[in-house]
This record gives C-alpha cells, sequence and structure tokens, in this order.
C-alpha cells in the first residue's frame, strides 16, 4: 500500500507525483509540510498543526498534508534541505513558503488564510488574485557551497523609553516578529550614560544629544537581539503573506466589508533598519547593525547570550479562564514563542489550593480563592521558552487585577480578568527551582521499560537514543543484552503463551538489545506512541516519523519494544532489573 494517500490522525502523506497532483485539486487551504525521506517530516510543528485543526475546526476548508521532497518534481529544490520547509497552497496555489519552524509565523498564515477563505465562502469578500510563488531555486548550487550564507544575522535593536512608557513596544516587538525576524533574547532595563553613549555615537554631534542622554538614562528601556537569515539577503523570493492577526479584524468604519480587499504584503527581505524606516517605527527604536558593533553590545547586554537556555516552567490556567478562553490563552502561549510541552486538567485539594495561592493568603478573600480553586478543573501546562521564567512573569503581570491595572494594562491578567476574586487567572512559577517541584508535582514522572532490537545498526541506534532524549525522556537504566529465552521472557511475560513466541525468541537471540527503563510523565503511553504501530509497514503509512516507520523491517524486526500499561512496565522492569518500582497512575490525566 506504499505510496497510497491516507488520511492518517493529523496530515495526508503525499509520496508520489500523481498525489501531488491530485493534493492540488484540494479546495481551501492545504498546509504542506515538504520532508526528506531521511528525517521525516517536522515533528515540532505537528503539535500546533494539531491545535489549529481542532480550533478552527474546518475540515473542509483546511487541509494538512506531508510531502517528500525527493519524490515530487515541483519540490526538486528542497532535496538535502535539512531546515523544515512550509508551503501553502489556497485553491491548488502554492501562494507562501515559510523556512525554518517558526511556529508564530506559521500560526499566523494559517489562521490569516482560513478566515479569508470562511469570508470568501460565506461571500463577504472576493477570492484576491494570489501571487503564486516559484519554487525553482536558482541558487541552490550557491546555498550548497556556502555554509556561510545560512548562518544568522544578528542586530541589537534598542525600544526607547518613550514606546516603553506609552505601552507601544509589544506593538513594535510583534511587527518585528511578523516581518520574519526572530527576537532572539530581550531585556528590560534603565541604560547606564556610558552605554548611550556608545549606542548612539553617530549621534553625539547633534545639538540636542545630552538632553537625549538624560531622556535615554532616565527610564526602561527594551533592549532586543534580533536575527535574520543571511539566505534572505541572496535569494529571498518573493513570498506573499496575509497580515498577521489573531482574530478577524473588523473593517473600518467608513469601509464597508464587502470592499475590504486582503491585506497582502511582500515578506521583508532586507535589514531591521530598513525595515523599521518604512514602517515608520524608528522613532521608537533604534538599530545597530555593524557586525562588529553588535557582537559587542551582545556582550554587554547579554554576557549570557551564547550561553542561552531553555526554560521549562509550570503555569496554570484558574478554572473561570481555563472553562471560558483557554483557546485564547494556548494562542497566545504559542504565539510567544513557548513549546506547550506537557498539560493536563486537575482539580486541586484544598491542600494543593493552599500552597498553590500562598500569595493571597493574607487576603481576606483567601477562603473564597481556596473555595474557587478546587471547584472546578485547572489547566496545568509546562512551557518552554529561551527565558521562559521572565517572560511568563511579564506576560501575565502581577498577581492582582487591581495592581496590573495599575502598571500593567496589557498584561493577561488585565486581559482576562473574569469572576468575582481579583486574583491572576493565571499562575506561573516564582523561580526555576519552584517550577522544577511544580513539574514534578503536577507531571509526576513514570517509567516504562524499552528495548532496542538486535536488527538495530549502530547509527540507526545512535538515531533512536537521540529521539528519546529530544523527547523529553530520561534513560534511568540501560544495558545490553543477548536476550535468551530466560532473559527474553522476563521482559515478555506477558506473550510466552502466543503461538508467534518463538520467532520473536529467534529474532533475539540473532544479537544483543539494548534494554532500558525510561523515565518520564506518562512515559508509557509517550513511547508507544513514539514507537508507532507494531507492523513497519503500517507504521509508514499511519505514523510515518515514528520508530518502527523509519528502523522497522517487518513484524518481527520492528526494531523496538516497550511495555503496553504501567502495570507491565513496573513487573518488566523488577523483572530484568530487579529494581522494584513504585507504580504510577497508568493514564495521569485521569488522577
Ligand atoms: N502476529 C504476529 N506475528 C509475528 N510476530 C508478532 C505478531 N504479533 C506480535 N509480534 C511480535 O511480537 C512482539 C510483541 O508482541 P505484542 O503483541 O506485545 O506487540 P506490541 O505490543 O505491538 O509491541 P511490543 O510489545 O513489541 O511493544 C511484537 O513487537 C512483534 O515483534
Amino acid at each position: 500500500m506504499a505510496g497510497k494517500k491516507r488520511e492518517i490522525q493529523l496530515q495526508a502523506v503525499i509520496n508520489t507525483q500523481s498525489l501531488w497532483e491530485e493534493m492540488l485539486q484540494n479546495k481551501g487551504v492545504t498546509v504542506i509540510d515538504v520532508y526528506q525521506a531521511w528525517c521525516g517530516p517536522c515533528k515540532a510543528m505537528q503539535t500546533l498543526f494539531r491545535k489549529l485543526r481542532n480550533e478552527l475546526n474546518e475540515e473542509e476548508i483546511l487541509h494538512f498534508v506531508v510531502a517528500e521532497a525527493d519524490s515530487i518534481l515541483a519540490l526538486q529544490p528542497f532535496r538535502d534541505n535539512c531546515e523544515p520547509v512550509f508551503l501553502f497552497s489556497v485553491n491548488g496555489k502554492i501562494i507562501s513558503k515559510i523556512e525554518g519552524a517558526n511556529a508564530p509565523l506559521v500560526n499566523h498564515t494559517i489562521i490569516n488564510l482560513v478566515n479569508e477563505e470562511r469570508k470568501i465562502v460565506a461571500g463577504e469578500m472576493d477570492r484576491p488574485q494570489y501571487h503564486e510563488i516559484t519554487l525553482g531555486d536558482p541558487n541552490a548550487d550557491a546555498r550548497k557551497g556556502s555554509k556561510e550564507s545560512i548562518d544568522q544575522i544578528f542586530s541589537i535593536a534598542i525600544i526607547k523609553p518613550e514606546a516603553m512608557n506609552t505601552g507601544k513596544t509589544i506593538e513594535i516587538k510583534e511587527n518585528i516578529a511578523n516581518a520574519g525576524f526572530v527576537i532572539e533574547a530581550e531585556d528590560n532595563r534603565v541604560l547606564t550614560e556610558n552605554q548611550v553613549r556608545d549606542f548612539y555615537r553617530q549621534k553625539s554631534e547633534q545639538p540636542d544629544f545630552e538632553e537625549f542622554v538624560s531622556l535615554m538614562t532616565t527610564s526602561l528601556s527594551c533592549v532586543l537581539v534580533v536575527s535574520r537569515k543571511k539566505k534572505q539577503e541572496f535569494f529571498w523570493e518573493e513570498e506573499i503573506i496575509t497580515e498577521p492577526e489573531t482574530e478577524p479584524q473588523e473593517p473600518p468604519e467608513d469601509q464597508p466589508e464587502m470592499d475590504t480587499p486582503p491585506v497582502v504584503k511582500k515578506k521583508w527581505d532586507s535589514t531591521l533598519e530598513e525595515y523599521l524606516d518604512k514602517e515608520n517605527i524608528h522613532q521608537f527604536c533604534d538599530v545597530e547593525e555593524d557586525e562588529e558593533n553588535v557582537h559587542k553590545f551582545i556582550d554587554i547586554f547579554f554576557p549570557d547570550f551564547k550561553n542561552i537556555k531553555l526554560e521549562k516552567i509550570l503555569a496554570l490556567l484558574r478554572p473561570d479562564l481555563f472553562q471560558a478562553k483557554k483557546e485564547d490563552v494556548l494562542s497566545i502561549i504559542l504565539n510567544e514563542g513557548f513549546l506547550i510541552l506537557m498539560q493536563r486538567q486537575v482539580v486541586l485539594s484544598e491542600e494543593e489550593a493552599r500552597k498553590l495561592c500562598k500569595e493571597y493568603e493574607n487576603e481576606d478573600y483567601f477562603e473564597n480563592v481556596i473555595r474557587y480553586m478546587t471547584s472546578g478543573p485547572s489547566l496545568a501546562l509546562v512551557l518552554v521558552r529561551e527565558n521562559g521564567l521572565q517572560h511568563w512573569k511579564e506576560l501575565i503581570g502581577p498577581s492582582t487585577v487591581q495592581e496590573a491595572k495599575q502598571s500593567l494594562l496589557k498584561s493577561l491578567c488585565v486581559q482576562f480578568a473574569m469572576g468575582s476574586l481579583p486574583i491572576n487567572q493565571l499562575y506561573g512559577s516564582d523561580s526555576l527551582e519552584a517550577a522544577e517541584r511544580d513539574i514534578q508535582y503536577f507531571f509526576p514522572p513514570q517509567k516504562t521499560l524499552a528495548l532496542i532490537k538486535p536488527h538495530v545498526t549502530p547509527e540507526q541506534r545512535e538515531a533512536i537514543l537521540h529521539r528519546i532524549k529530544e523527547a523529553g525522556f530520561e534513560i534511568i537504566r540501560i544495558k545490553e543484552i543477548l536476550l535468551l529465552k530466560e532473559d527474553a521472557d522476563k521482559i515478555y511475560y506477558k506473550i510466552t503463551h502466543k503461538n508467534f513466541y518463538n520467532s520473536v525468541l529467534e529474532i533475539l537471540a540473532t544479537g544483543p538489545s539494548l534494554v532500558m527503563v525510561l523515565s518520564k510523565w506518562n512515559a508509557v503511553l509517550d513511547w508507544r506512541r513514539m514507537m508507532g504501530p507494531t507492523d513497519p509497514n503500517e507504521a509508514k503509512l499511519l505514523s510515518p516519523d515514528s520508530i518502527r516507520a523509519q528502523f522497522g523491517i517487518s513484524t518481527l524486526r520492528n526494531a523496538v519494544h516497550g511495555s503496553t500499561n504501567a502495570t507491565e512496565a513496573v513487573q518488566a522492569i523488577q523483572n530484568i532489573f530487579e529494581e522494584i518500582v513504585p507504580e504510577n497512575p497508568e493514564n495521569p490525566e485521569e488522577h
């Protein structure tokens, strides 16, 4: 059945020319994740796609596919390209391309195209004359030959106090990100006199420079490290993307909606400075682009920049917010560059609520907060982002609505104030240590037994181990064993009576297997998901990026094994590692 189009859970697999042509007949928007046979589709984006598919609920006009670059003529330019590429087709015309796993931009593009499509279907607007982009890349050879050309170019931008004080900062950052730049690091700080004189040395001859220095050193600025891909300079293709927006915008009052043209702009292909100039943002934001100076200022403002680490935090949506606006909040979280690593509903016990709401314990409404927090499910999330802790704190704002209204009108605290209590409907851990504790508490690790079978080559083993770590598993025990009957029975104790078990034993006897204990929240199910269906042929169709799809040869030589449930995992780990494992809930969602 290989090569036959078949709807898998999320994306249809397009791996022949004829399926590609068939796909171009799709009505509405098709999001095409271009992948290489050897590395599979972009896993990182699947959460976003799944979320959008559920959220937008537009099966008729929104389609997701994965298309293999090697088998499709039009995708030739992307062969041997390790970077993910996403194409967007509307009624069979490829109208936009995004290189790299830029989740916020992909998110915006899809939402816009679907909103547009909805309006077209409802007869509220005419279909725009889309410009079809050319996929051919005449400079492909130049790109291959030059590693230099795919590097990033960094700039330093300073959003000035004036913008900070008038609440324009978020808007400016959004504009920058939406134009395809990446905000790599940011810091709100009061600049010192030396820093201002140094950064603005070219203005030092201007008559009002001293006044300017004094203004700049008395209030907060926001310093950004912004990057863009160097290759944009050389072969950026003309792309049309719709103006990013999360909500469909109301037409201006003086303009009937029918006449509103789609907002179309050319993706910015030049420097940040030029972009800010063009958008008239330069009065609020200054940029340094000279390479040497940028490096100098990165060292001054962000001494740890080269060591920036992703931070994992626990976030919580309290019951009213979870019930009423979950999707809105999740969309903001993704737009802010967070990755949602895990999520689960949780009804807090009184004791848990008292711990989690300690910040309100001196308020006269504290008992009401406890009653509220234990009255229904909250949503607990593990979020990951560079500078995640600080960013989440700034995003949600202070602990009470009153405080937030005084200082941070744009915070989620104000935006999502609801119910009778004056508390912030969002919670975040106080420090990275507290986050670690909270995550362990709400997402307790579970163990599973995993096995890499003897036919797997050393290179494939490495690749599998890499994927295990990348998926957040901790390998807590590992040993290589030639699994003869006695040891194999300890692992496969549930199927020793099956008629195919002798064949399983034969395969295991062909060489050493790698036996591991993996630990993580929801480990049993997540490892089974990663393995894919038992039969590798089925896996190739249903779950093409699963381990069995990629490394399995047949049902018996299917690369890996994993415990079926938590009870079996506990037993098998105990049998083979002689380690007593306390049993964890099989399905934490239910607890
Ligand atoms: N019908 C079958 N014919 C031949 N081999 C089989 C058959 N069913 C299962 N097997 C082999 O026995 C192993 C264990 O079977 P089981 O039913 O427990 O499969 P599973 O739960 O999908 O996968 P695993 O237990 O390996 O994680 C499978 O991984 C496969 O190699």
